[in-house]
């Protein structure tokens, strides 16, 4: 999806909020928007989402999209499992399909309790889960998320963060804004930030909106060593495209943020033929003289030497 020369203001006499604003949306992306209060990220993400349209310019090439609004309408007259099986078949599933995904969703969520919750009874934070998995459920092309963790307890956050690597590796397009500049540290292919109305492309590595100080570009990472067939190369497209380096032995070590460690694993276990998981651990973070040394063997595997 692109958009060019896209301006947004409210009103026919309104100020702009956004202006003239390019950007190319590739396949199997991750972006990150940054803004302070007010400066028009939610704006950006509704035209993202296609839930509202551009003042001047264009938006083309739309894949299929879903979008976690930063509020959620609750007061439908829908069960959790009913609202969610209602979207699947809006987005096209077969009822069986979408009620078994409700479910599946639900339960990743650790919200399977309140399948049967009318929507106006839940508290706000399974609602806010009901908010993700209606997005989630329809695997969509391109996903928007409006700080979409807010209000989600720690377990389902961190289910939100392996549910978007797994979009991404699966070759959708995540677009999200959230005001911890921890989120996804690592992770984002690109970040933007939305200032006087314009999208500006950030630099890897600067410090994220709005906490100063705190490295988006260095979050948590993770190295896992793994062996392929002798003399193959690793598969190509991995999932969080990982720093590639000479392991122990005829392994090779992969360096990869966190949040991608998951899609990584399973695509190096499903490679045909399968490559061998040998450690997992904990990268060192990043210092003078420390290589990185990489410990904990992976389950069912000896320590090493
Ligand atoms: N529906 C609307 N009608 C009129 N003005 C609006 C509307 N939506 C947003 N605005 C105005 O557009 C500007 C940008 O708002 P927007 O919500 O996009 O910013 P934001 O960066 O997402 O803010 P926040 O971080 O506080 O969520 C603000 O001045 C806001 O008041």
């Amino acid at each position: 999806m692109r958009l060019d020369g896209v301006g947004r203001r409210y009103g026919l006499r309104g100020p702009w909020v956004l202006r003239e604003v390019r950007l190319d949306v590739p396949a199997g992306a991750l972006l990150r928007i940054e803004g302070t209060n007010g400066s028009g990220k939610s704006t950006l993400l509704r035209l993202l989402a296609g839930i509202d349209r551009p003042t001047t310019g264009r938006i083309t090439g739309r894949p299929r999209t879903a979008y976690v609004p930063e509020r959620f309408p609750a007061a439908l007259p829908f069960t959790a499992a009913g609202y969610l099986a209602h979207l699947g078949r809006v987005h096209g599933l077969r009822t069986p399909e979408a009620a078994d995904r409700a479910a599946e969703w639900l339960a990743r969520f650790g919200a399977a309790g309140h399948a049967r919750t009318p929507l106006a009874e839940l508290s706000k934070g399974t609602s806010q889960k009901v908010a993700v998995a209606q997005a989630l459920l329809a695997e969509p092309e391109l996903l928007v998320l409006d700080e979409a963790w807010t209000g989600l307890d720690p377990a389902a956050r961190d289910t939100l963060d392996r549910a978007v690597a797994e979009r991404v590796a699966a070759g959708g397009t995540v677009v999200f804004v959230d005001h911890d500049p921890r989120r996804l540290a690592g992770a984002a292919s690109a970040r933007y930030r939305v200032a006087d109305g314009r999208l500006l492309p950030r630099e890897p590595g600067t410090a994220a909106e709005p906490a100063d100080g705190v490295d988006a570009g260095a979050g948590p990472r993770t190295v896992v060593e793994a062996e392929g067939p002798p003399g193959s190369p690793p598969p190509p497209g991995l999932p969080g495209a990982p720093d590639l380096a000479a392991g122990p032995g005829n392994s090779l070590r992969l360096t990869v943020a966190t949040v991608h460690s998951d899609a990584l694993l399973r695509a190096l276990l499903t490679a045909r033929p399968p490559w061998h998981i040998r450690v997992v651990a904990a990268a060192e973070p990043p210092g003078p003289g420390t290589p990185g040394t990489p410990g904990t063997p992976a389950p069912g595997e000896a320590p090493r030497p």
